[in-house]
């Protein structure tokens, strides 16, 4: 059974009739958040849910927490309707929405006390709070005196409360200081590994790239791309890029005739190979090795930020030509 699966999930905004003053009904366009998303995401992995602003990462979050109905279609969260708001359900999921709220007059220690009642977990308070890295002083003050990147913290501890099964985190690393990022990168490798399945919005890239099985890459509120980023790169022809000094430029013609060698150029002493797929820069490299000495060698893959940029930029175009407004249903009388 996936950790969880949408079939068309679909939810448009402000889709409403309206009535003018004569009382006739008028056209009212709606907003196309999440448009037909088909998404799985197994269990025990790591998922990156991406996207640039107004995407409908956090539409689709919203609407897999059961916090928002869809319009159409169907998404299941651990085998369960998301509509049926079952509280066997809730306790399996370790939730972190966006714009949560903190109760101003309870300490950290005690939301962190309350979710495990809530759940019935045996989880130790502190432990939480240390695992997060919120300052046990700071635990024991009101949370509506903390700052964006403690709340951050204290809210993260409440959905690891009770070894969830499906962390849903919308954008975890808001607020949080350098330090933080990496913790949080740390924590969600420790959940994978007993087992949960992390599925989370980010805008991170470089946090994303460290930590995720997959992403998925959503645009106008559809999904363009979802792979492991090795794939991704393959897809598009990224790949990778190296670049050697080497002791005496060689004949570089049997490199060019090598299967994804896009491109093969010189400057100065510096052979710059460009590969369709990741895998042929060591292929290309040995070979070079053969010709000649190789005194240096940098080798870069294509960053998870040049991917999104690609995808996100290639359904920018589509979308000029397409917006996603979709007219209101029974318009006009
Ligand atoms: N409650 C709402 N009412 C009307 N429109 C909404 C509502 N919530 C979201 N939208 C619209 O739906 C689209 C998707 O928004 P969403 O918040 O899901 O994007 P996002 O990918 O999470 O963006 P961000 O990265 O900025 O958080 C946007 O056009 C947004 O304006």
């Amino acid at each position: 059974m996936p950790a969880l699966q949408t079939t068309a999930l679909t939810k448009t905004f402000g889709e409403r009739k309206r009535f003018s003053p004569l009382g006739r009904r008028t056209q009212s366009d709606g907003v196309l958040a999440v448009d037909d998303l088909d998404l799985t995401v197994d269990d025990g992995e790591v998922f990156g849910f991406l996207g640039p602003n107004g995407a409908g990462k956090s539409t689709t979050i919203n609407m897999l927490l059961g916090f928002i109905h869809p319009t159409s279609g169907s998404a299941e969260v651990l085998g369960h309707d998301v509509t049926e708001n079952s509280t066997a359900l809730r306790s399996r999921l370790g939730l972190l929405p966006e714009g949560f709220d903190l109760y101003e007059n309870l300490t950290g220690r005690e939301h962190v006390q309350s979710a495990i009642e809530t759940k019935g977990a045996d989880d130790d308070p502190d432990a939480i709070i240390d695992r997060v890295g919120l300052d046990p002083e700071d635990a024991r003050r009101a949370a509506g005196g903390y700052s964006k990147g403690m709340a951050q913290r204290l809210a993260l501890g409440i959905a690891l409360v009770g070894e969830p099964d499906l962390l849903l985190l919308d954008e975890p690393s808001s607020g949080l200081d350098p330090k933080g990022i990496k913790l949080l990168r740390t924590i969600v490798r420790e959940e994978a590994d007993r087992g949960a399945t992390v599925f989370f919005s980010s805008h991170a890239l470089g946090q994303v790239q460290k930590v995720c099985d997959r992403v998925g890459i959503m645009a106008d509120g559809e999904m363009v791309a979802v792979d492991a980023i090795d794939d991704l790169r393959e897809q598009l022809g990224t790949g990778a890029v190296v670049e050697a000094t080497v002791a005496d430029v060689p004949d570089l013609d049997p490199l060019r005739a090598l299967d994804a060698v896009r491109e093969v150029s010189v400057a100065d002493d510096v052979v710059r190979i460009t590969c369709d797929a990741p895998e042929t820069k060591m292929t290309a490299l040995r070979r070079l090795d053969d010709a000649t000495t190789v005194n240096d060698v940098a080798i870069e893959d294509a960053s998870l930020e040049a991917l999104f940029e690609e995808y996100t930029s290639q359904e920018a175009a589509t979308a000029d030509a397409e917006p996603a407004v979709v007219p209101a249903t029974g318009g006009d009388d």
